[in-house]
């Protein structure tokens, strides 16, 4: 895999998988407007580098919640690993531990939670939770992922309903095979698996519910209006992440790039003080990162990268693709003339008509 690219990861995914699979990962919903408008989004946006600032080797070391990255990249919360690769998300949970960066580990793992954790000691975990209605369950699934050593809970909170995804309508790809399981969704050890369910009726009370029920820090992801990112902090959240959920909910939704200036704007204390922003979407190369970090974002995730890299080649294939992302953020920040993400600001970025 020397020498590959992203693009190559996904070709080589793309020819292993079966393709309802590797339509659900690639997918988004509607006409997938906002999925392509992702990518698309950084190639509208230009970098202008400092120059003979004597910066050397750039940090590229971020700490995001008390938790140490190497790199400010993580890996975002995706469903069904072991669609990917026989070891799923434990086979990416080793890679994470391996590059030094923080995986959010999604509620819809095909691998509980404790196992992910053990199989990879050295690994920063924080873990996604989409609310269930029944509260004393979505405790219980908490408390699992408190004491499999998750360091931040993500509260999912731009999915009322499932988006709708032509693709996997159309591929009738309703189930996961009959060999795999959301772990994280069984009722007790050996217990039956529960269906996740999508929570219209989800609100900013349960927010506060759930900030009661947990020490852990809580980041709400799904942000995309700056007046849910002001409520998101005083209903006591300790992150945002600014995201569309990589153009899988509502369609038409602006790219989280676009959205990430206005909500730094908005969160941003009187006295200076904030709380982290992150984003995910379309994230796909060492410039797009750098880009997000000089408009203001503490760090990104990676969803589909991720997933490319597990299906071409499992954690080795996950290795790869953190390390070209590494790799490409180290190139970029240098040739920035930035000794650490710190220097990245606002100035250094400019929007064009592509290419630029
Ligand atoms: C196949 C797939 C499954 C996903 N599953 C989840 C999930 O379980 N929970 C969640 O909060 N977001 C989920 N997401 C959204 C990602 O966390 C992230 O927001 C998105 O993938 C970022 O866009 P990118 O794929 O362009 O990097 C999923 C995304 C994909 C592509
Ligand atoms: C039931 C799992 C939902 C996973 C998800 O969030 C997605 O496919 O985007």
């Amino acid at each position: 895999m020397s020498g590959w690219r992203l693009c190559d990861y996904e070709a080589a995914a793309r020819e292993r998988l079966a393709p309802a699979h590797y339509d659900y990962f690639a997918g988004g919903a509607g006409e997938e407007i906002t999925l392509r408008a992702n990518v698309a989004a950084f190639d509208r946006l230009a970098l202008v580098p400092r120059v003979l600032r004597g910066a050397g080797r750039p940090e590229t070391g971020v700490t995001l919640l008390g938790c140490r990255a190497s790199m400010p990249v993580l890996i975002a919360p995706t469903a069904f690993h072991r669609l990917a690769d026989p070891q799923g998300e434990r086979a990416t949970a080793r890679a994470a531990a391996a590059a030094e960066t923080i995986m959010i580990v999604s509620m819809a793992a095909t691998v509980a939670v404790e196992e992910v954790g053990a199989a990879a000691p050295g690994a920063t975990l924080w873990f996604q939770l989409y609310v269930q209605p029944d509260l004393a369950f979505t405790e219980r699934i908490v408390r699992r992922a408190e004491s499999a050593g998750c360091r931040a809970l993500v509260v999912t909170a731009d999915s009322p309903v499932m988006g709708v995804r032509r693709r996997d309508i159309r591929n009738r790809f309703l189930d996961l095979p009959a060999h795999l399981h959301c772990e994280n969704l069984r009722d007790g050890p050996g217990g039956p698996v529960r269906p996740i369910a999508m929570w219209p009726e989800l609100s900013w009370e349960h927010l506060a519910v759930l900030r009661r029920m947990t020490d852990l820090p809580i980041v709400v992801k799904g942000v995309t209006h700056p007046a849910d990112a002001r409520l998101a902090i005083e209903h006591g959240a300790a992150a945002i992440m600014v995201s569309n959920h990589g153009g899988r909910q509502l369609d038409g939704v602006p790219t989280a790039i676009d959205l990430l200036p206005e909500i730094v704007a908005e969160v941003a204390g009187p006295d200076g003080s904030t709380v982290p922003v992150l984003v995910d979407g379309g994230v796909r190369r060492g410039t797009d990162v750098v880009k997000a970090l000089a408009l203001g974002a503490a760090a990104v995730a990676v969803g589909r990268p991720v997933l490319w890299g597990l299906a071409a080649g499992g954690e080795p294939g996950v290795a790869g693709v953190l390390g070209l992302l590494r790799a490409e953020v180290e190139q970029a920040m240098t040739l920035c003339g930035c000794a650490g993400v710190g220097d990245l600001t606002p100035d250094m970025v400019r929007s064009v008509v592509p290419p630029c």
